[in-house]
């Protein structure tokens, strides 16, 4: 964990406000005519490329999708998961956007220490790392441990 810190490149002012501003665009294409709320994520990879995307409802309420699991599912499609940055936006001008769990643990997935930016309409936000997000998190690693003899567990 101490040297995925290290390894975290701080992106400069401009950057993050490029790709909040990309978040707020992706906004514009969220389909949710059931909650109405509008979220929209641009997802920034090491190599420089943005993929952005929208929650998208359905009519069978539980298999709508959030706008940061969109985001990263096209990246991921795409052979993409080397992920710098993602920032997120909506429509709540009092409150920053803050993603929910199930999207904390889909981006813990591709590491601990990137960077979220979560943010209002104006374009102002805050910067947090998914570590921060999600906390003492379960990830790929903890598979990796040597498989136990089940026989042996009673
Ligand atoms: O960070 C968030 C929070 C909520 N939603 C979506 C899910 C649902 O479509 C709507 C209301 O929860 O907003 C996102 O896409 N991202
Ligand atoms: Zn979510």
């Amino acid at each position: 964990m101490g040297d995925q810190k290290l390894r975290r490149e701080l992106m400069n002012l401009s950057g993050m406000k490029e790709l909040i501003r990309k978040s707020l665009e992706a906004r514009k294409f969220a389909y949710c005519p059931y909650s109405k709320f509008r979220v929209g994520a641009a997802l920034l990879t090491h190599d420089g490329t943005v993929f952005t995307g929208c929650n998208v409802e359905n009519a069978c309420f539980n298999l709508g999708i959030c706008a940061e699991r969109t985001a990263i599912s096209k990246a991921v499609s795409e052979g993409c998961r080397d992920f710098k940055a993602i920032a997120i936006a909506s429509d709540m001008c009092e409150h920053f956007i803050s993603p929910c769990g199930g999207c904390r643990q889909f981006m813990r997935e591709f590491g601990a220490n990137w960077d979220v930016y979560l943010s209002k309409p104006d374009g102002s936000y805050v910067e947090m790392t998914v570590e921060e997000l999600l906390p003492a998190s379960f990830g790929p690693e903890d598979l990796k441990m040597k498989k136990v003899n089940i026989r042996n567990e009673f």
